[in-house]
């Protein structure tokens, strides 16, 4: 019998090549067994709807079709529910970082393939107060700034990229007092950022955070310590090689759970979309959804320890 899923799109995701691909998208999934109905988003907070009804209704599949904001919508409509169908991913958007840690191909007709194949695994969700994310979170006066730019460049790290080549942010950035507490230790410093990870792939950053596994249980924090201007040059390209964590400047360590104070107003950026503020209990879900991926590109979700 065939498979019922809900393909949810933002058409204005992109190149809106939803638009010109739907028939030929539909036809192929059909071809492979998933009889499909679409849902057409039509602004903010509108995938989260109807991937929360999707998981209602039962479908066997829900597909995110779009950039990062589309999959961090579908992910939040589904993270509460007793039922949580897989998602599968056509990454149509014009970042799709996620996509990219789990090598999901950006060809459209390749992204379908892959689908249809149906090779679903097990992957983390952090939860941050009442809100989930599935790839990277982080908060600082620097994540407040790529609200400022454009959304083309929304996403966080793409955004440290985009300000290591556009110097004249760097002189407003500022350090602020944070304490971060887990199980493993208590940090109490001067902060420029923090990023609580998911995958090893962010943005330009492919070497970000080299332990993550996508299913360990397990957060990877990256703290930048207060430093001034030239340090943080030097750091951001250190991070480009994945040398950063060499550096007296940043802390790296695992945690499941982690909370995060400040007296400050501190901005949460949770796969690239605002996410609240601090304070914050970043809590690991384990093997929480299910994600269709490839198997032949199973060495990120893996992630080879060295
Ligand atoms: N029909 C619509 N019109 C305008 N905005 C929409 C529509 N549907 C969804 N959105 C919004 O677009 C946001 C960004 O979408 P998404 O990440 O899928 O695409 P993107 O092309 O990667 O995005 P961006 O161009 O903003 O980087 C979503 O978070 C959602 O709020």
């Amino acid at each position: 019998m065939a498979k019922r899923a809900r393909l949810i799109y933002n058409p204005t995701s992109g190149r809106e090549e939803m638009r010109k691909r739907l028939p030929e998208i539909l036809q192929r999934l059909e071809k492979g067994g998933f009889e499909t109905s679409t849902h057409a988003t039509i602004g903010e907070g509108d995938a989260l709807m109807a991937a929360s009804q999707a998981a209602e209704r039962e479908f066997d599949l829900i597909i995110a079709a779009g950039g990062d904001g589309t999959l961090y919508e579908v992910v939040n409509g589904i993270a509460e529910k007793p039922n949580r169908p897989p998602i599968g991913i056509l990454p149509l958007g014009t970042t799709n970082d996620f996509a990219r840690a789990l090598n999901i191909p950006r060809d459209w007709e390749d992204a379908c393939n892959l689908i249809v194949r149906n090779y679903t695994r097990p992957i983390d969700v952090g939860k941050v107060n009442q809100k989930y994310f599935i790839n990277i979170a982080g908060g600082g006066s620097m994540t407040e700034l790529t609200y400022e730019v454009p959304s083309k460049l929304k996403t966080m790290i793409g955004h440290l990229a985009y300000y290591v080549k556009g110097l004249e942010m760097l002189p407003r950035l500022r350090p602020i007092e944070m304490s971060l507490k887990c199980d493993e230790l208590e940090i109490h410093e001067e902060v420029m950022l923090f990023l609580v990870a998911n995958s090893n792939s962010v943005g330009g950053f492919e070497k970000l955070a080299m332990d993550a596994s996508l299913n360990d249980g397990l957060f990877d924090v990256i703290v930048l310590k207060k430093c001034n201007l030239a340090e943080f040059i030097k750091i951001a390209s250190m991070a480009l090689r994945g040398e950063h964590t060499n550096d007296p400047n940043v802390l790296y360590f695992q945690t499941k759970k982690l909370e995060i104070t400040s007296h400050d107003y501190v901005q949460l950026n949770l796969d690239g979309e605002l996410g609240g503020t601090l304070p914050a209990v970043f809590t690991n879900l384990q093997s929480h959804i299910n994600i269709i991926v490839d198997e032949s590109g199973l060495s990120t979700y893996k992630h080879q320890r060295k």
